[in-house]
């Protein structure tokens, strides 16, 4: 007999879309399966204000396919100056749903971001009273702390106190890669969620360095021990309201990943819903996929889940993807889970 699931159509709370060519290569991946994406601002400039989200969101708009059902929520960049009455008016004229912080320095174009968080508590306390979210990357970027211990000093030293000083302040914690992340969210309450990637579902830290260096399992915050692993995959597949899909869907150009310098980002727009269906069977929780994916990220944001369904289907043979998406900025390598997956979507 058949195995099929069908689900409300899936939205996807973290995902870089890129500009120029790239954008145009990699938008019709996300537009596919997902009716919304928090689209991440860090463009190069970033996008800091409501005048530039608006814009980024037409040009996003005119790279998305003819008749899809996909819908970008905008974001703007926190700086030292940003303007919180910008802020507010961008909100108030349903420009921007949710205001991206990186400490400065912390990941791929975060030149621009955040290094002496005291100067952004005046913007944190009209977002709070305002009702307009934060989306964190969290990750302290102090070289005296080793890169696998950066997501749990953070939460101690930076996120923490933020939240002790700004209550009202809804925050979401990005692309968590530790239990100590899981934890945390568990234990903060109903202003505090966390996004979880596909690829930290499937990828610990060996998957990057045995037997090799894998470029394209390169992505921050950079996967963890199995144990965090696990933690990421009991919470994501618990239905808890507090976790949703963020994929961080992240497209590089094979050149700039397969590099002595490699960028960090693991591209799964194309294949994700297929690999959330894996997931959730192998855990025998696939009757928790939709609020994972398609619940639980609206109501943290106060939106209303998608009309329209994605049905998932599993076959008897591996479904075939393609293995790079071509695009005008050079091709981008699709993660590839390296075990066969037998679920398609449509
Ligand atoms: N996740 C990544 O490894 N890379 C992201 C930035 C980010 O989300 O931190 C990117 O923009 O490439
Ligand atoms: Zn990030
Ligand atoms: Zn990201």
């Amino acid at each position: 007999m058949t195995q099929s699931i069908t689900i409300r159509r899936p939205d996807d709370w973290h995902l870089h879309l890129r500009d120029g060519a790239m954008l145009q290569g990699i938008a019709p991946e996300s537009a596919r399966h997902f009716g919304r994406a928090i689209i991440m601002p860090n463009l190069v400039p970033p996008v800091v204000t409501g005048a530039q989200a608006s814009a980024y969101r037409e040009r996003i708009m005119a790279a998305i396919p003819e008749g899809a059902d996909f819908q970008p929520l905008m974001t703007c960049y926190l700086t030292e100056d940003t303007d919180a009455s910008d802020l507010a008016q961008a909100h108030a004229d349903g420009i921007i749903t949710a205001v991206k912080l990186y400490p400065a320095g912390a990941t791929t174009n975060s030149a621009s971001g955040v290094t002496d968080f005291d100067k952004v508590r005046p913007v944190l306390e009209k977002m709070a009273e305002i009702g307009l979210p934060l989306c964190v990357h969290g990750e302290v970027t102090d070289p005296a702390i080793d890169i696998f211990d950066r997501e749990a000093v953070f939460i101690d030293r930076v996120l923490d106190p933020i939240r002790k000083a700004t209550p009202a302040l809804r925050v979401i914690m990005e692309h968590i890669t530790t239990k100590n992340g899981v934890d945390y969210v568990r234990s903060g309450g109903d202003n505090l969620a966390a996004t979880i990637t596909t690829h930290h579902l499937i990828i610990n830290r060996n998957h990057i360095l045995v037997g090799g260096i894998k470029p394209h399992y390169y992505c921050l915050p950079v996967a963890k021990r199995e144990e965090h692993r696990i933690a990421l995959r009991e919470a994501a597949t618990s239905g808890e309201a507090s976790f949703f899909l963020g994929t961080d869907s992240a497209p590089h150009a094979d050149a700039a990943k397969e590099s002595a310098c490699g960028c960090a980002g693991c591209f799964t727009a194309t294949n994700t819903m297929s690999l959330l269906a894996h997931v959730f069977e192998e855990d025998g929780t696939l009757d928790k996929l939709e609020a994972f994916a398609s619940l639980n990220g609206p109501a943290f944001y106060g939106l209303k889940p998608n009309d329209a369904t994605l049905t998932l289907t599993k076959q008897d043979t591996p479904v075939e993807f393609a293995d790079k998406i071509d695009t005008g900025a050079g091709p981008v390598t699709v993660f590839q889970p390296g075990f066969p997956v037998f679920w398609a979507a449509n």
